[in-house]
């Protein structure tokens, strides 16, 4: 007999009622940190966990499903077999091969790609209507595999790219001028990791330019100043991301923040605008036969990648990101796919 009894006879819940699906794939220190984000901020009604190790998978699961006194409802399912990924609503990559020491980019490339077409076919195929975000390092050409792979529009398939760039630059940003890092608003674009690009005139606080609030135009001194720290901060981005490894081994949480972030905006369609890898041909100059994913800022939502930020950008920073056009064009010649 129920524990409970109906107050009256109460209409069966709506069929139409749309359950919101995420699935992670790679039960890692990635992958862990975006599920635990997800459930601890509610943005799904059911969460599957796929992986390569099935006890490692089976423990998450059940980890996370003792937490449930403690968090908002939330179906908790983990497989092996992507059958599990069934009909989800966003699926989120992180598996991949870990950079060994003295491997090559290409190499570990090489090996991702492989995994790459273990993973994304059956996601593709159980979940047809998915978005797909890519996490995985190298994630620009990640990204670009995943939608090959996918045979999804590219308004669907997004890398996580700058994101995480981005956040830790408003973070350094805001550390400095000793203001919240929510209200500081710095975009870094193009390729992911030691290669990302600055957007200097995209940095404001509360609305306000920073660059020339630093200093006045009139004292060349207060300018060179605000180029070196500005310069010293782009900098910390990239040491900051190499001194975490160097001391926890891996990132986790500002990563799973930064993703979980980027779901909200997709799957509560917010129509927000976030640093994400996406297909750039025919972008700031980048020709358009250039099928390669690279950062921008852009609208995201329901439907993936809205619209694309028509940004001012300088000569040099236009450059910058046809450089990196280059490159990935070039790193995926090199792959048969
Ligand atoms: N884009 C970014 O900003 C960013 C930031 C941090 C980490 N990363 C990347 O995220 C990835 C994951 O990092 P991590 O620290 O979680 O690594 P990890 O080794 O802890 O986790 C990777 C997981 O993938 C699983 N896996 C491997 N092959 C698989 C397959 N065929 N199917 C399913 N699962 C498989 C492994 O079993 C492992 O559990 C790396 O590529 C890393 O470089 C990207
Ligand atoms: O915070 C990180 N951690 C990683 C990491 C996590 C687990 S092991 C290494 C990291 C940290 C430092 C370097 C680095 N290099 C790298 C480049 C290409 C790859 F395919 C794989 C790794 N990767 C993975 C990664 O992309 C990041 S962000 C990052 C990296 C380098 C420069 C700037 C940023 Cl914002």
């Amino acid at each position: 007999r129920s524990l409970f009894r109906p107050i009256h006879h109460a209409a069966p819940p709506s069929p139409t009622k749309r359950r919101t699906k995420i699935s992670v794939v790679g039960a890692g220190n990635v992958g862990m940190a975006i599920a635990q984000t997800i459930l601890t901020q509610d943005l799904a009604d059911e969460l599957a966990l796929v992986d390569a190790k099935p006890d490692l998978l089976r423990g998450e699961m059940l980890d996370l499903q003792h937490a449930a006194a403690f968090l908002p409802r939330t179906r908790i399912l983990a497989s092996t077999d992507y059958a599990v990924t069934a009909d989800s609503d966003l699926c989120i990559v992180t598996a991949g091969a870990r950079q060994v020491p003295g491997e090559t980019r290409l190499d570990l490339l090489h090996r991702n790609v492989a995994l790459f077409r273990l993973i994304v076919p059956p996601l593709a195929r159980h979940s047809p209507a998915a978005l797909l975000l890519v996490v995985s390092n190298p994630v620009d050409v990640l990204t670009y595999i995943a939608w090959k792979l996918s045979g999804f529009p590219p308004n669907r398939v997004i890398g996580s790219g700058t994101n995480l760039d981005s956040s830790r630059f408003r973070f350094l940003l805001a550390d400095h001028l000793e203001v919240n890092a929510q209200d500081v608003q710095a975009y870094m674009v193009g390729e992911h990791g030691d290669s990302s690009v600055a957007l200097w005139s995209s940095i404001s606080v509360g609305g306000v330019p920073v660059l020339g609030q630093l200093a006045s135009d009139d004292n060349k001194a207060a300018v060179v100043m605000e180029q070196e720290v500005l310069e010293r901060i782009r900098k910390a981005v990239v040491d900051s991301a190499y001194e975490v490894i160097r001391l926890k081994g891996y990132t986790s949480w500002a990563i799973g923040y930064s993703v979980a972030s980027l779901a909200r905006s997709l799957l509560r369609d917010q129509h927000r605008i976030h640093p994400v890898s996406l297909l750039a041909a025919g972008f700031y100059g980048i020709p358009r036969d250039r099928q390669v994913f690279l950062s921008l800022p852009a609208q995201i939502g329901r439907s993936g990648i809205l619209t694309v930020a028509n940004l001012h950008l300088t000569d040099e920073e236009a450059a910058c990101l046809q450089r990196s056009a280059e490159t990935l064009w070039e790193l995926q010649q090199k792959l048969e796919l």
